[in-house]
């Protein structure tokens, strides 16, 4: 069994106006997407500003309302809340945030923070609890001294690394990363996601990583779902994805991760505005008349892609001939 299985997930925001604010429309902010995550892999949910990929993260912690669909853990369904508090879900589903300033309370100091799910599920003593987030800052490599301190005393890194030591506190099952290292300089954004690999050794949790970037999410991800317009286009494992992908959105997002080898710009950027030339003048096959991805179709046991099914083999047979004759 799946650590989590996401079946047809629907989240439609309603948009109100006029002078008795009534519902006029709806956001399909996430629109029947499905997907599983294994115990102990990092999952990447990938797309565009807007596809939504932290509606999606919120739902799978629990705290946004589903409008259909259903989030299996341990077989029962985590969008009725009593389920969710059968199963101490909320202790083993955690979240951290891409704006760890925000994230965390500036009025509260660190050690106070850290300890606010031990206090909500362990019920510790003083001193057992003390020892606890020293043991976690420890373990995200912070000294003893940023017990006392406040969040802006802190470096972005390092406020990351406060977030990972209490989303870690209560031992969790699984850990939703959204956006964790965009607001971090390149450098350290290495740091923060090799830690978070560290981590995940440590503790055997299983990440969903959430990220507009194809170029992170290849160092963390062994599956990863691109998501865009809250509908899925495509699934696959790494190899999948970044070798052998198939819908023009996936490729759009692979055309645009920076070249950093001097000697391949002008390669990429030729083969950039290739894929950006088959995006205009064939837009129309990869979409629904209502300009919405279809529904995913399996070309193999872990690749699949949200096109009609006939194209989807025919363009699936051609990467195996372009792999051929590479
Ligand atoms: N509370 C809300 N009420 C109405 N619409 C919302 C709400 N939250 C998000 N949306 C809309 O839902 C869609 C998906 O938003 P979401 O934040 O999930 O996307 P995202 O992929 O995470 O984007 P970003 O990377 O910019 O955070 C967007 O069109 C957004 O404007």
């Amino acid at each position: 069994m799946s650590l989590i299985t996401i079946q047809n997930l629907k989240v439609h925001y309603p948009i109100r106006s006029g002078f008795w604010n009534r519902v006029t429309d709806e956001v399909p902010a996430v629109d029947g997407i499905s997907f599983a995550i294994e115990a102990g892999e990092t999952y990447g949910l990938v797309g565009e500003s807007g596809s939504g990929k932290t509606t999606t993260g919120k739902s799978v912690v629990g705290l946004e309302k589903v409008t259909s669909g259903s989030i299996l853990y341990q077989g029962q369904d985590i969008t009725q809340k009593a389920n969710r508090r059968r199963l101490n879900y909320n202790r083993d589903v955690q979240m951290i945030f891409q704006d760890s300033l925000s994230s965390l309370n500036p009025r509260k100091r660190i050690e106070d923070i850290i300890a606010e799910p031990l206090r909500n599920f362990e019920h510790l003593s003083k001193e057992d609890e003390k020892l606890r987030v020293l043991q976690l800052l420890d373990i995200v490599g912070l000294d003893a001294d940023a017990l006392y301190k406040y969040p802006h005393q802190f470096s972005g890194g390092q406020r990351q690394r406060i977030g990972v030591a209490r989303a870690v506190a209560t031992n969790p099952k699984l850990i939703v990363a959204d956006e964790p290292v965009s607001a971090l300089d390149l450098s350290v954004q290495a740091q923060v996601l090799n830690f978070m690999k560290k981590i995940q050794r440590e503790f055997g949790i299983s990440y969903l990583f959430i990220s507009h970037d194809l170029g992170v999410v290849r160092h963390m991800c062994q599956n990863i779902a691109i998501m865009n317009r809250g509908r899925l286009v495509e699934i696959g494992t790494r190899d999948d994805i970044y070798n052998h992908p198939l819908h023009i959105y996936t490729k759009r997002l692979l055309a645009a991760i920076p070249e950093t080898n001097v000697a391949q710009r002008a390669a990429h950027r030729a083969s950039r505005l290739a894929v950006e030339r088959i995006y205009q003048e064939q837009r129309a096959k990869y979409y629904d008349d209502d300009g919405k991805a279809y529904p995913l179709v399996a070309v193999s046991p872990t690749h699949s892609v949200a096109l009609p099914a006939a194209l989807a083999h025919q363009l699936a047979q051609e990467e195996v001939q372009r792999e051929a004759q590479a």
